[in-house]
């Protein structure tokens, strides 16, 4: 079986030897490593699976670097991804229930047993797990400038986000044939039942349904924020407004942070997500 590795030598803070010599000692017929430099690796990973024939691609790193290897087999068929989780937050893998263990995961990412995911289209590209507009951007954004990586980097950026917040936001959605006007603190595109850091706000979303879900959070609220840790609570309709859809237009008058599968974007005033429907392959338990 011919397999290309992706690893992430900066993901997670973490050293990636561990995962390589137990893949070194699992996979007996050798395979072909590629280490992201964050300059270019789409093209650079397109061009790899372009001129070999590859059946599967191994990714060591957290949801950007899975976005990264989606986004470069997008123009042609797409190869099934084995996912290795070593990232800050891996959220994809923790909504796919996957082992943290390498021993596990390496099983489960050489095995046989794989499914289709939906993935959502924003604004062009890729989303896989979730993204928002507002208070958990302004976060990430924050972490991104800070000096510590991994859930310490999230913990510590929290309280002074939280002070310098710009919320609440207008929001105008064009959503299931209507145009709704709603005020919020974050507005969330989701794919998956979580957030990265594993707070469940989402418990009914599923992966491979064809539909995504709008979460409006429209204040914040210390009680609610705690319920995201239990995977069957119900939220306030005061906290939380779920609209699932196929596609959505959200705009605002004023620019608002925005983020990818936890990957700062930029700020922005208008953002069109569309559901792309079994987008890619990945292997699961
Ligand atoms: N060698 C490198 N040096 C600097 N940045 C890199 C390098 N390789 C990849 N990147 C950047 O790393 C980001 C992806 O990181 P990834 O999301 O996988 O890890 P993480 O942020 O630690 O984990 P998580 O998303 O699970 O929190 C991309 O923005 C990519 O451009």
């Amino acid at each position: 079986m011919k397999i290309l590795l992706v690893i992430n030598p900066i993901s997670g803070d973490s050293d990636k030897g561990p995962i390589l010599n137990l893949l070194r000692e699992n996979i007996t017929t050798g395979f072909e490593i590629f280490k992201t430099t964050g300059e270019g690796d789409i093209k650079k990973i397109q061009n790899l699976i372009t001129s070999n024939e590859f059946e599967r691609i191994l990714v060591a790193g957290g949801d950007g670097t899975i976005k990264l290897v989606a986004e470069a087999m997008k123009k042609q068929e797409s190869l099934p991804i084995g996912i290795l989780p070593a990232g800050s937050a891996n959220g994809l893998a923790n909504d796919l229930d996957l082992p943290l263990e390498p021993e596990e995961f390496i099983k489960i990412a050489l095995g046989d047993h794989k499914k289709s995911i939906d993935a959502i289209k924003i604004n062009g590209e890729l989303c896989l797990h979730i993204s928002d507009l507002g208070l958990n951007a302004e976060l990430i954004r924050e972490y991104e400038q800070g000096s510590f990586r991994g859930k310490f980097g999230y913990a510590i950026q929290t309280i002074p986000t939280l002070f310098s917040t710009e919320g609440p936001y207008d929001f105008t959605i064009e959503v299931n044939g209507e145009t709704l006007n709603k005020k919020g603190i974050m507005l969330a595109i989701a794919n998956s039942k979580k957030f990265g850091t594993g707070a469940i706000v989402n418990a009914d979303g599923k992966m491979d349904d064809g539909i995504f879900e709008l979460l409006l959070f429209k204040k914040l609220d210390v009680i609610e924020v705690f319920k995201t840790f239990n995977k069957g609570a119900k939220f306030s309709p005061e906290f939380l407004e779920v609209i699932p859809s196929k596609k959505a237009i959200i705009k605002s008058k004023k620019k608002i942070d925005f983020q990818i599968d936890g990957e700062y974007c930029k700020t922005l005033s208008e953002v069109e997500a569309i559901i792309e429907p079994q987008a890619l392959t990945v292997f699961v338990r």
